[in-house]
This record gives C-alpha cells, sequence and structure tokens, in this order.
C-alpha cells in the first residue's frame, strides 16, 4: 500500500512540474493556435483510433495550416500547406533536420544507427552519403535489373497459371518486390525472407511514435506497464538472429565461391574494410541501413502498385487507355525492357496521380527541431516535433482542381514531379531528409505495372462491380488498402 501510495504522489508530482513547465514555456513564446487540449493527454482523444494524415487534415480545416498540438508530452506542430511545407523543408531544413526517436527504433534499430531515424549529423551525411552514392545510385539499381526482369519471368508466368482465378494483389507483389529487394541485398533469396517480412510488418504497427507509452517518454515504466518493453526486445532479439542466419549464409556462398556479382552487404562490408570513414561502419550499424533497405524498398513499392491497380479498375477508361499506351509501344517486340520504360507518359501519369492520393508515407517521416526557428511567424523551440501533412498537401484544393478525384490528365503536359521542389506534391519528401530509394522504388513500380497490363486484362471477381471496392485504409505509418484486392487477370496474345 505504501509502495503504491508513493508511486502515485511521484507521478501526480512529476506531472505537475512538467505541466507547470510546458505552461511557462509555451507562454513566452509564441507557439501556433490549435485545438484544445486537455490535461495531461492534450489532443490525444482528436487523434486516439483514426488516421492521423486524415485527422490532422480534419483539424487544420478549423485551426488552420500550421497547427500546435500536445500529443502526451510530445508537443508539436502540424503542416498542411504546400506553402508553409515549403518553409519547413527548404527555408528550415537545417534547423528542422532532426528526426524523432522512440523506446522502439532506439532498441531496434541499433541505437538509430540507420539512416531514416539517425538524428542529423556526421554520422547520417556520411551514411545518407554511402546510399546515395553506393547502395541506391542510378547505376547500382540498373545493375540489378537482370535479378528484376528473372523474378518478372516468374511472376508472368505466374499470373498466367492463375489465369482466370483471383489472385491478392498486395500480398503478392509483396512477396515479388520482397524477393527483389532480398536478391539485391544478399545475392539470394534467403531463407529468412518470410521471418523478415513478419518483422518489419510487427515493427510498422508497434513503431508509430503513437502509442501511449511513446506519447509520455519520461514515464519510462509505461513501457514495462504496457507490454511494449517485452514487445521490442523480443522483435530486436528476432531481428538480430534473422541478420546473423542471413550474414552466415551470405559468407558461406561467397566462400564457396557460389556469388559473384556484387550485392548491396558486399558494398557495405568492402566500405567497411577499406577504412577511411569518418565514423568507422559496425556490423551493428549496416543490420541498421538493411532495416531502412527492407522496410522503405518493399512495402512502399507494392502498396503504391496495390492502390495503381485499385485505381484503374475503377477507372475502365484510364485501364483502357493505359493498355493501349503500353501494347502499342511493346507491339511485336517479345519483351519489355526496362530500359524501353521511360516513353511511357500515360504510365508515369497514373502513377503520379496514384502516389498524389495515396502516398504510402502521408505524413512523411516527422522532424525534430534543433535550432529554435520561425515557421509562418510562429516560434518553433528546440525539441518541438513537425510533422508535415504530405497527403494534405497533395489534395489540397487551393492547388488540385477536383482535387480528390483520380484524374492522371492532370499530369500530362506539365513538369510537375517527385523530386522535392514542388512542395503540393512530395511523396518522396523534399530536403535533406528526403527519400534516397526513388530510384529502387520508382523502376519496380514502372516495370511491374508495364507488365501486368501488356499480359493481362485485369478484372474483379464475379458479383463485384467497382463501386463495391473498399477504399479504408490501414492504421500505421505506410498507409495501404486495408481490404486486399482481388483480381483475375487473363492472358492476353501480345502480338494478335
Ligand atoms: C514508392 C517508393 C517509396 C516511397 C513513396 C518513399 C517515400 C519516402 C518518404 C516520404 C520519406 C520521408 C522523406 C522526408 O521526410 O522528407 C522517405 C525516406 C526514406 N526512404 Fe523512401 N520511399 C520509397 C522507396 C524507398 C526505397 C526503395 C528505399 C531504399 C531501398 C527507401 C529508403 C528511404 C530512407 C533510407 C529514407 C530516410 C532518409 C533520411 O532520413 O535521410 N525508400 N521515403
Amino acid at each position: 500500500m505504501d509502495t503504491e501510495l508513493v508511486l502515485i504522489s511521484l507521478i501526480a508530482s512529476s506531472l505537475i512540474f512538467f505541466l507547470y513547465f510546458v505552461f511557462k514555456r509555451s507562454k513566452s513564446l509564441n507557439l501556433p493556435p490549435g485545438p484544445q487540449k486537455l490535461p495531461l493527454i492534450g489532443n490525444v482523444h482528436q487523434i486516439a483510433g483514426t488516421l492521423p494524415h486524415r485527422a490532422f487534415r480534419d483539424l487544420a480545416r478549423k485551426h488552420g495550416p500550421i497547427m500546435h498540438i500536445q500529443l502526451g508530452q510530445i508537443s508539436a506542430v502540424i503542416i498542411s500547406s504546400p506553402r508553409l511545407a515549403q518553409e519547413v523543408l527548404k527555408t528550415n531544413d537545417i534547423a528542422l533536420a532532426d528526426r524523432p526517436t522512440t523506446f522502439g527504433s532506439e532498441l531496434v534499430l541499433y541505437g538509430n544507427t540507420d539512416i531514416a531515424l539517425a538524428p542529423y549529423g556526421e554520422y547520417w551525411r556520411q551514411m545518407k552519403k554511402i546510399a546515395s552514392l553506393e547502395l541506391l545510385s542510378a547505376k547500382k539499381v540498373r545493375s540489378f535489373s537482370r535479378i528484376r526482369e528473372q523474378e518478372l519471368d516468374g511472376f508472368i508466368e505466374f499470373l498466367r497459371l492463375s489465369s482466370g482465378k483471383p489472385i491478392n494483389i498486395h500480398k503478392t507483389i509483396t512477396k515479388l518486390i520482397n524477393n527483389v529487394v532480398c536478391m539485391a541485398s544478399f545475392g539470394k533469396n534467403c531463407k529468412q525472407q518470410h521471418a523478415l517480412l513478419q518483422f518489419l510488418d510487427e515493427f510498422a504497427r508497434i513503431n508509430t511514435g503513437f502509442y501511449v507509452a511513446d506519447l509520455f517518454p519520461d514515464f519510462k515504466f509505461l513501457y514495462v506497464v504496457s507490454g511494449l518493453r517485452s514487445k521490442l526486445m523480443k522483435l530486436h532479439k528476432t531481428l538480430d538472429k534473422i541478420f546473423d542466419d542471413i550474414w552466415e549464409e551470405h559468407e558461406g556462398r561467397k566462400r564457396d565461391g557460389g556469388d559473384e556479382d556484387e550485392d548491396l552487404l558486399d558494398v557495405l562490408l568492402r566500405i567497411k574494410e577499406e577504412g577511411g570513414l569518418e565514423f568507422p561502419i559496425t556490423n551493428n550499424n549496416i543490420k541498421a541501413i538493411f532495416v531502412d533497405i527492407f522496410a522503405g524498398g518493399t512495402d512502399t513499392s507494392s502498396i503504391t502498385i496495390g492502390w495503381a491497380m485499385t485505381e484503374l479498375i475503377r477507372h475502365p477508361n484510364v485501364m483502357e487507355k493505359l493498355h493501349f499506351e503500353i501494347r502499342e509501344a511493346f507491339k511485336g517486340k517479345g519483351k519489355i525492357k526496362e530500359s524501353d520504360l521511360h516513353g511511357l507518359t500515360y504510365l508515369q501519369a497514373v502513377i503520379k496521380e496514384t502516389l498524389r492520393l495515396h502516398p504510402p508515407l502521408p505524413l512523411l517521416l516527422p522532424r525534430v527541431c534543433r535550432e529554435q526557428c520561425k515557421i509562418d511567424g510562429y516560434d518553433i523551440p528546440v525539441k518541438m516535433k513537425v510533422f508535415v501533412n504530405g497527403w494534405a498537401c497533395s489534395t489540397d484544393p487551393e492547388y488540385w482542381e477536383d482535387a480528390e478525384s483520380f484524374k492522371p490528365e492532370r499530369f500530362e503536359n506539365t513538369s510537375v514531379d517527385f523530386m522535392g521542389t514542388n512542395y503540393h506534391f512530395m511523396p518522396f519528401g523534399s530536403g535533406r531528409r528526403m527519400c534516397p530509394g526513388i530510384t529502387f522504388g520508382m523502376v519496380s513500380v514502372e516495370l511491374l505495372l508495364a507488365q501486368m497490363l501488356f499480359y493481362f486484362d485485369w478484372k474483379l471477381p464475379d458479383g463485384l462491380s467497382s463501386t463495391d471496392i473498399d477504399m479504408s485504409e490501414t492504421e500505421g505509418s505506410l498507409v495501404a488498402k486495408k481490404v486486399p484486392l482481388h483480381l483475375i487477370p487473363t492472358s492476353y496474345a501480345p502480338d494478335s
């Protein structure tokens, strides 16, 4: 009883002290306006159980494109307009270049030594440079074209055998893309691939940053009582074992001379051995980088293809126009090669429109303020979290006509691209922390969609019409279609 009383008084006094501190600090700062906050939880009740990008957009309609919210102990600013996104991602890019850490990311990502969640600084700069110049450069991505084309041949064969039967689009594509990422990373389809996919699913579900324990980081016991700590420890152990097994398998193959091409693990090991880096890289750093490659490389692309197929089946006129473009372009050529994809302008427009309405990361990865700065005249103090709602920007009616409708034609004859300079369309983010995997991700999306539409016609299973398609989204930082799309492929003879 005594211990309980002591514990309760301890929590209550820490909270009072914390609230007093927050209140005092916010009085002296000109913070952005925002929805009314409840004691202790702040605005948690307004986003709990919702999809954060949608809840934030709805709140922004009432409170404006820059809003201050309090999520438990976390003080955050939500940006919902392209004009202010530019202030965050360009004007104040360096001041806001940190990432938040959670207990989960710290533990599972080997002390946040990956790229996506590494704090801004020399280590992050070094690793991002290695990613951009060595791992994900256009040349390196091209060197994996044989792997992609070989995996796709198998996939097309699978679709031919499934002709007339419904297939789960997301599941099938995720497996295919993960095969490609595995082979590019480790040279062969690794036995641990399934376990790795399961890990990623679980980690993305847990590490949203919106768990109660993450919202009250000073109260470490919440991690224990909520069971999150033990879940995360277990996840970390599983991941470490998966990587150790992969590593062993990889070493064995290299020893036996079974693999000659340089895969991504070879690249990192070569750089590690060459030395001369300001921050010598360790095996744990390499493991953390592979979490980014798998998390960034698999789901983002398969989610995009899933949404593109969903929109195509809902818009038969777009499907028909795309079929026509692809079938005309490759008529009589026998095979679609990656190098021939650039001429498919309507395909590019369909992919852009899909990413505009369904960016896999609708809230860009959050940033954290490292130097006090001002956005729209409001103070952004050090440690304040900044969320840019990329989806709200790419569906902003001030920038897009008929913003919520799927109309790929809007991207025909425009120079709007996703390279991070158009703040009303930034599915890969913008600024220093922008995605380094655009080429790797886009080539899979383009090649897969081109092949799926060249060789097959697609329809919904009997009894379903396009108006029956459930467009709900999954919860978590990556937003996929909640109810998996099932479609029936029918072989189309290209040269007929
Ligand atoms: C359709 C495919 C993809 C989409 C839509 C996508 C989207 C994004 C977005 C929105 C961000 C956050 C950018 C920001 O905060 O400004 C990001 C960061 C990142 N992405 Fe991607 N991504 C894709 C593919 C990939 C691939 C294939 C990889 C690696 C193999 C990758 C690795 C990363 C990494 C490492 C970061 C963190 C960069 C940093 O913090 O410096 N992504 N991505």
